[in-house]
């Protein structure tokens, strides 16, 4: 796309509502869940959160790709939302240290986008009517059959998607002489996670989504279990709920993250839900209640577990609390070295209040 022209695109929501603005990234179309991230900056870690497998972004921040893409702030090998809806959509930018600019960064990875749509006005409409899908297109501009396309898209509620973006093959992090070795369930890890492993002399070898209890054991005899974030419904893996079962019944230490955290109260028969919206950016506000702390957090979910069960449950105590919606925002299991935490510690991007739970998992398998 030369930089002068701003060819048109079009954003239909599934509610009908349609923003026209300009195409952004590769022509075409794509189609997702609609939703919205409030972060300040770290638009590259988002655009390859795995988390975000299926998703339209819409980013808050009024200038995207202003100081550029470096190869290195990635969180996993790829762009993963899937596709993206801004403001001002900055080819041009500023950062001596970048590598290339979001428009061939886009292109090269076929991700489509539109810019120019009065994002407030659209955060605004997505926060009063809830999750929906959406669909982007600079090719199709006839309404009837962007909606056509839109009607076919399944729903975010019950999409088992870890199994299209998990490694295929294992591979390991870290040095190998390292104290401890923590096997990763990787059901769309992102990448500051293992770094904060290694920095904390952790060894980790990353597994497929499916890999089982046995076969982690078999393979590596590790200190300790790790289950990671990742995208879709964590109701619509039974396989990954088994695996904890039996983490949880050897009595291994176990921490999860996000998803992982809905798998550990899955795993203790507490349900998840879909909210109405996620919880996503940089700044959410959790209380430790174990000792009375206040933490700003870093937050991507769209699910959640349901308050009630958690508080009902005899397997399980609260440790975290979301201080916007009161949401269970962390789990300890009674008797068990197993926690876990909905929102994001190793925060990349987003503050680095909440790293002492990478500390506190060291501990548990000390
Ligand atoms: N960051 C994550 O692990 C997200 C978990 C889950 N896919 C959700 O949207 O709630």
């Amino acid at each position: 796309m030369n930089y002068f022209t701003k060819l048109p695109a079009i954003l239909l929501l599934a509610d009908g509502t349609v923003f026209y603005g300009k195409a952004a990234g590769k022509m075409g179309t794509t189609t997702g869940e609609i939703c919205f991230n409030t972060g300040m900056t770290g638009y590259q870690e988002i655009f390859t959160d795995p988390s975000y497998f299926g998703q339209i972004m819409v980013t808050t921040n009024a200038h995207i790709g202003n100081y550029g893409i470096a190869n290195e702030e990635v969180e996993s090998g790829r762009i993963q939302i899937a596709g993206l809806v801004c403001k001002n959509y900055n080819i041009a930018y500023s950062r001596k240290q970048a590598d290339e600019s979001i428009q061939d960064y886009f292109q090269e990875q076929n991700i489509v986008g539109i810019s120019d749509i009065d994002t407030r006005q659209l955060v605004r409409h997505i926060r009063d009517k809830g999750a929906m899908n959406a669909i982007i297109s600079s090719e199709i501009l006839d309404l009837d059959e962007l909606k056509a396309k839109l009607d076919l898209v399944p729903s975010m509620d019950g999409l088992e998607l870890s199994s299209q973006v998990t490694t295929t093959e294992t591979y390991t992090f870290g040095s190998e002489d390292a104290p401890y070795r923590v096997a990763v369930l990787d059901l769309g890890v992102k990448k500051n996670i293992l770094r904060n492993f290694d920095s904390r002399d952790v060894y980790a070898k990353v597994f497929p989504a499916k890999t089982t209890y046995a076969e982690m054991e078999k393979d590596f005899a590790p200190t300790g279990y790790f289950i990671s974030n990742g995208p879709g419904d964590p109701a619509a893996m039974p396989y990954a709920v088994e695996t904890v079962k039996e983490i949880l019944a050897a009595d291994k230490p176990m921490f999860g993250i996000c998803l992982g955290h809905q798998l550990l109260a899955l795993a203790n028969d507490i349900p998840t839900q879909k909210m109405f919206n996620g919880h996503r950016g940089l700044n959410h506000p959790v209380k430790n209640i174990i000792i009375n702390h206040c933490e700003v957090t870093s937050q991507n979910h769209g699910f959640g577990v349901v308050p009630e069960a958690v508080r009902a449950s005899d397997k399980v105590e609260i440790t975290h609390v979301n201080l916007n919606d009161q949401s269970i925002e962390g789990i300890r299991v009674k008797g068990k070295k197993a926690f876990s935490v909905q929102y994001h510690p190793e925060s990349s991007p987003g503050p680095h209040d909440s790293r002492y739970l990478f500390d506190d998992f060291i501990k548990l398998m000390k």
